[in-house]
């Protein structure tokens, strides 16, 4: 019990340092107002107090007598006091609401940071990990978490009027608020680690399933599953497996949330025992003479005002919540070598950019996925230099991708080297910075084509003539004119003014974005096979125009398309489990009779057919 109790410590603290890290001023002023607001309630409970004690005299002396008037202060100090709490609490709503954004945005900073730590994208790959940080992200989502962050100040203030009602009774019996405070905070602490161990197994132990129950629950309104659903009449289904899982993932949190409520029974009980004590001692002293009738009405209410460190209802449960999503962040951050927060004086990173081609170096490469056993590259030497243009190519599943990811350093290989312009792609920003690469599932950014494009060079963006000059060197120029609002326009139809785009017209838009990385300093263009959606005269003539526009950096073509590539100074076969099994120009791999000339001849043999085919 007592290690729960200090780890419900350990929770705040870690809940204070990350609020103080996020927005230090705006946490100022929120502990502030909170102590205002909690330094009302203890002076309203003096002054009524006073009020009812200076009444029976004021009764007496009649009106205009100083007993009378002695009263009145009393009122009016009481009456300004009670209408000084609404005002502070509106301030409080006010500040806290400030703070929780900058909460809110400190901890989707820190959720980002883990993502990609270190720098690759492996642990991103581990269902486990990546499943946990999935759940946090949809915890923090939620708009219970911004609820909980702004009861921080409820609960706090609450909290603190418990310590003025303290300072009261103790002029009373300087020992009883503590027996009386003690009874309550041991119900709270006890109730709080029920809460937070139920939360905290919750976003654990039930999170995968949770988040299969919310997929199921979304397929009956996604629009990209709708049509499936409605046309083989899915709704039912999905229903009920949406029920049984959401079920299973509960089932197992019941029966421990009720052994964990016992102690919680037994507190209250202990509570009731102090509070009935505190209580026939005060009615012994009234009757004794030692206590008044302003004594009685302070203390009662002091008594009840000694709650605030006891259970708090909803706003201790939503703050409950919340820190379970930053507790088990912290975790997760924890698992891979992160610090809790992000030190306040981080040194800007080094942003000089260097231009020209650079040389791609992979030495005795092996590297399994962190899923798999089998290495998906094995002992891969390929030295590519500064400026040349290179086509990889080989059947589905070489490893051709999983090169391009080791380049960019989403990965580490487990064994040999990655270097890029002589450096380490995964350790080195610099390094990564110098490559530019497009996939196959690159991303349609829901934003202006100006933004589309200017992502590729994020610290030019601003440069017209770059994006002017990659969206016509990517042939974008035709869709440029197309679209209403011209570079504003935003390439989803979810906004208004918005349009999508074709398969066709979003890939060229893609190859603009490296082109754009291209003129910002990128030394090695990467094309990871963006171009299926086009034909493959159309694939053919845009890589040529390409390896044209590319010709002072280092290109790395990947398609299936050979006829596409053949222009490429350099053509590497890839076979998987066997590496690079070809390695030459087209004409010498013709030449050599081999796994390439057999591929080549098969492709364009069908290719004359689809052509006489379509011909005739
Ligand atoms: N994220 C991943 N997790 C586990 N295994 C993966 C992952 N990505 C690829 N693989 C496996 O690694 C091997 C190489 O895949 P890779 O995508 O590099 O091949 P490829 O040559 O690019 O194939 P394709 O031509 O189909 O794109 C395959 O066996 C594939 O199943």
């Amino acid at each position: 019990m007592l290690t729960e109790f200090a780890q419900t410590l350990g929770r705040y603290r870690l809940h204070a340092r990350l609020l103080w890290r996020a927005c230090p001023g705006w946490t100022v002023a929120a502990a502030m107002v909170a102590l205002l607001n909690s330094a009302v309630g203890t002076l309203l409970l003096i002054s009524t107090g006073q009020f009812a004690g200076a009444l029976p005299e004021a009764i007496r002396g009649g009106a205009g007598s100083p007993a009378a008037d002695h009263a009145w202060r009393w009122f009016a100090l009481t009456a300004a006091l009670l209408i000084t709490g609404p005002l502070v609490a509106a301030l409080m709503v006010w500040v806290t609401a400030r703070t929780s954004a900058g909460y809110l945005a400190h901890v989707f900073e820190l959720v980002a940071e883990t993502g990609v730590h270190p720098q690759g994208i492996e642990l991103l790959d581990s269902p486990g990990f990546s499943g946990r940080l999935q759940a946090v992200v949809e915890a923090t989502r939620d708009w219970t978490f911004t609820f909980g962050l702004d009861n921080t100040w409820t609960v706090l203030s609450r909290r603190l009027a418990g310590v003025g009602a303290i300072v009261v009774l103790m002029s009373w019996h300087w020992w009883l608020p503590f027996f009386i405070a003690g009874s309550f905070v041991v119900m709270s602490k006890t109730y709080a680690t029920w809460l937070n161990t139920s939360f905290d197994k919750l976003l654990q132990t039930s999170a995968s399933e949770l988040r299969r129950a919310r997929y199921l629950r979304g397929l009956l309104v996604r629009p990209e599953a709708a049509k499936e659903v409605r046309l083989f009449d899915l709704t039912d289904w999905v229903v009920d497996r949406y029920r049984s899982t959401w079920l299973s993932a509960m089932a197992a949190l019941w029966p421990l949330r009720q052994r964990g409520l016992r102690p919680v029974y037994l507190s209250c009980l202990v509570m009731a025992v102090a509070v009935g004590g505190a209580l026939a001692l005060l009615t012994h002293d009234v009757v004794a003479g030692t206590v008044g009738l302003a004594g009685v009405v302070t203390l009662i209410q002091a008594m009840l005002a000694l709650e605030s460190f006891g259970i708090l209802g909803d706003p201790q449960l939503a703050l409950a919540q919340s820190t379970a999503a930053a507790v088990e962040l912290t975790r997760l951050r924890q698992e891979v070598g992160l610090p809790p927060t992000r030190p306040a004086d981080e040194s800007p990173e080094d942003r000089t950019t260097s231009v020209g081609a650079v040389e791609v170096v992979l030495d005795d490469v092996t590297f399994a996925y962190p899923t798999r056993t089998e290495p998906a590259v094995a002992n891969l030497d390929l030295r590519i230099p500064a400026g040349q243009s290179v086509a990889m190519v080989g059947v589905n599943g070489a490893g051709k991708s999983t090169v391009i990811k080791l380049l960019c350093g989403l990965y580490r290989p487990d064994q040999g080297a990655v270097r890029v312009g002589g450096a380490d792609p995964a350790e080195s920003q610099a390094a990564r910075r110098r490559v530019a690469v497009i996939f196959q599932d690159f991303v349609r950014y829901h934003l202006s084509l100006r933004d589309n494009v200017g992502m590729g060079a994020v610290a030019r963006r601003g440069e017209q003539q770059i994006l002017d000059r990659a969206l016509s060197d990517a042939g974008g120029n035709g869709l440029l004119k197309r679209l209403e609002s011209g570079w504003d326009t935003v390439l989803s139809a979810e906004y208004e003014g918005g349009t999508d785009l074709s398969g066709g017209q979003w890939q060229r838009v893609a190859l603009a974005r490296a082109l754009a990385a291209v003129s910002a300093g990128a030394g090695v263009l990467i094309l990871d096979e963006p171009t299926a959606a086009l034909d493959v005269r159309a694939e053919a003539a845009l890589f040529d125009r390409f390896l044209e526009v590319t010709r002072d950096v280092t290109t790395i073509l990947v398609s299936h398309r050979l006829s596409s590539v053949r222009h490429a100074d350099r053509i590497v076969v890839l076979d998987p489990g066997a590496g690079i099994v070809e390695d030459g120009s087209h004409e010498e791999l013709l030449q050599a009779g081999g796994r390439y000339a057999e591929m080549f001849t098969l492709q364009a043999q069908r290719f004359a057919q689809v052509d006489e085919g379509s011909g005739g």
